[in-house]
């Protein structure tokens, strides 16, 4: 796992729209090596102002969409179309913007879905997509860039701290529930199926994730602080605006 590294931007908007150029920048790069690239996306306010830079940003297209992977790192176990699922917000921040191909919008499943309302039939149903799509002798894809928020008390994903979630090591997604940032039903990726992606980009601000951030970058283990276990093969970055970096030494 890499160590991370920390950008600070002057403020969440500077931080989005420099996201934004950087993701379209790395995956044209990836494309430009591998031919196809791989992105998980995020849930939560800085997540997808991000993907609203992209959808604006003037070099926006030189990113092939038709040959993008798009995964979500969690989701909110809602009917779909629902407001509040990420899938639904990142259709309208940049999906319905672009040429990606349906059959390469990877959801976890809507809680009125195939699965109904059984999130760990929905969690088992998106592990075995993963496995499908993952290399040989992997359970996962090697995602190129997986996008990640990070919550107050240090969630990452929909994993939360002490939680089942953030103990789990045999399952590479998994339903959680009674979650503490509603709604309290979601799925998401496990720290180690995070950890299998390239680069690892956490993005947050304001002063409210200024301790999590310095809890984090200050050794805490994943148990305490699941974002401290977001780490990717070949980078960690964690994206910060200057109050959300306040604690920082
Ligand atoms: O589904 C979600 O809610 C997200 O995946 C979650 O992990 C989010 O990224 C963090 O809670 C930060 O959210 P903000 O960027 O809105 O602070």
């Amino acid at each position: 796992m890499t160590d991370p590294e920390v950008v600070v931007y002057a403020d969440g908007d500077l931080l989005a729209a420099a996201t934004a150029a950087r993701l379209i920048t790395t995956l044209s790069d990836v494309q430009r090596a591998q031919g196809g690239a791989s992105l998980v996306l995020t849930g939560g306010r800085t997540g997808v102002a991000v993907l609203e830079q992209v959808r604006d940003a003037p070099a926006r297209d030189a990113v092939d969409w038709s040959r993008v992977d798009l995964y979500w790192g969690d989701e909110r176990f809602l009917p779909a179309g629902h407001p509040d699922r990420n899938e639904t917000q990142a259709r309208e921040a940049l999906l319905d913007h672009i040429g990606v191909p349906a059959e390469r919008v990877h959801v976890m499943a809507p809680s009125d879905g195939e699965f109904g309302d059984d999130p760990d039939a929905a969690a088992a149903a998106y592990a075995r997509l993963l496995a499908q799509r993952a290399p040989a002798g992997a359970d996962v894809p090697a995602f190129d860039v997986c996008l990640l928020g990070v919550g107050e008390e240090g969630h990452t994903a929909s994993v939360f701290p002490d939680s089942p979630a953030v103990h789990e090591t045999n399952r590479t997604v998994v339903a959680v529930r009674d979650c503490p940032k509603p709604p309290p039903t979601r799925v998401s990726l496990t720290l180690p199926t995070i950890r299998a992606a390239r680069q690892v980009w956490l993005m947050t601000t304001g002063q409210a994730k200024a301790d999590a951030v310095a809890t984090a970058l200050g050794g805490a283990d994943e148990v305490t602080l699941p974002a401290a276990g977001a780490r990717g093969q070949q980078r960690t970055l964690w994206l910060l605006d200057t109050s959300a970096a306040a604690k920082l030494g």
